[in-house]
């Protein structure tokens, strides 16, 4: 896989602060990864360093020329402007036509439950309400990178299901995503793998490589004799009534919207890890 962004021997202080130390990473395409660690650990600092938006203090950060990259700050500014305005400045910025944006914040906004906000100061939004107009200018294009800092941050449960299954569309269409969080549940649907940070360094990384669909469906002799050959299908086992059904992870949606449309009953779906440092 090609590499869109890498940190060689990284470090990161803040007045002798140091935050990262030596730290080695790829942003591979295609490849979606989640952030673990501490309050205070540096995931925040590193995603920051990831876009270019901070200047390291030792160490290469290589960019492959050209890309794009959407970044959601965990903290969103308190503008005086309203989300509808502050969102029109953003898609010119990124060469949006006017009725592409409207479109756009018309789609998003109905998304994610935001069309009463629309013109309302985002100074004097809630904090989820903020959250969202950083999500939603994210999604306003499609990069080649998209990085996410605390993302749900106060949002709502119906507005984090959106969120996940909009993340999912762009990896679907092959962005590489960053995402720091708290949530490892959401590391777990999002990401191929995730890295941890303590003691200012990656120490660990856990790859969610494979899932495993386990799954129930009226007897289907098509489906069942078909389904090694669908795409990312490593292997698949019949245990009594039940299926288990061993994915590749990028794959793993594309196949359960299929056994969905089969009318089969999902009974659960589990990452296996693999580690490695
Ligand atoms: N601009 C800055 N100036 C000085 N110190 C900073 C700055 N940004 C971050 N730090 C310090 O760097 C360390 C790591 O902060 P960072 O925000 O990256 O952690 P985090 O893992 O994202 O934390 P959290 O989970 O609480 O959001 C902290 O000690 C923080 O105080």
């Amino acid at each position: 896989m090609e590499d869109l962004i890498k940190l060689e021997n990284v470090s990161k202080d803040y007045g002798g602060n140091i935050v990262l130390k030596e730290v080695n990473l790829a942003i591979r395409r295609g490849q979606s990864i989640g952030i673990i660690g501490a309050n205070g650990s540096g995931k925040s600092t590193l995603l920051r360093v990831i876009a270019g938006l901070t200047k390291v203090t030792s160490g290469k950060r290589l960019q492959k020329n050209n890309i794009k990259i959407n970044y959601v700050p965990e903290h969103f500014p308190k503008m005086n402007f309203t989300p509808a305005e502050y969102l029109y400045h953003i898609g010119t910025f990124q060469g949006l036509s006017k009725s592409e944006i409207e479109e756009h914040i018309e789609k998003l906004f109905d998304r994610f439950n935001m069309q009463l906000m629309k013109n309302t100061m985002i100074k004097y939004l809630s904090k989820g309400s903020m959250q969202k107009v950083a999500v939603i200018q994210s999604l306003m294009t499609k990069p080649d990178v998209l990085l996410l800092d605390e993302p749900l941050s106060g949002q709502d449960l119906e507005s984090q299901e959106r969120f996940v299954e909009a993340v999912q569309e762009f990896r679907e269409e092959g962005v590489s995503i960053a995402i720091a969080c708290h949530e490892n549940h959401l590391i777990e649907k999002l990401a191929d793998r995730a890295i941890v940070i303590s003691n200012k360094t990656i120490h660990s990384s856990r790859e969610y490589t494979t899932k495993v669909i386990q799954f129930k469906c009226e007897d289907d002799p098509i489906l069942l004799n078909t389904l090694d050959r669908m795409d990312g299908v490593i292997k698949s086992d019949v245990l009594k009534d039940q299926v288990h059904v061993y994915v590749k992870a990028q794959y793993s949606n594309e196949l359960l919207k299929k056994l969905l449309d089969r009318d089969c009953y999902i009974i659960s779906v589990n990452s296996v890890m693999e580690y490695t440092d």
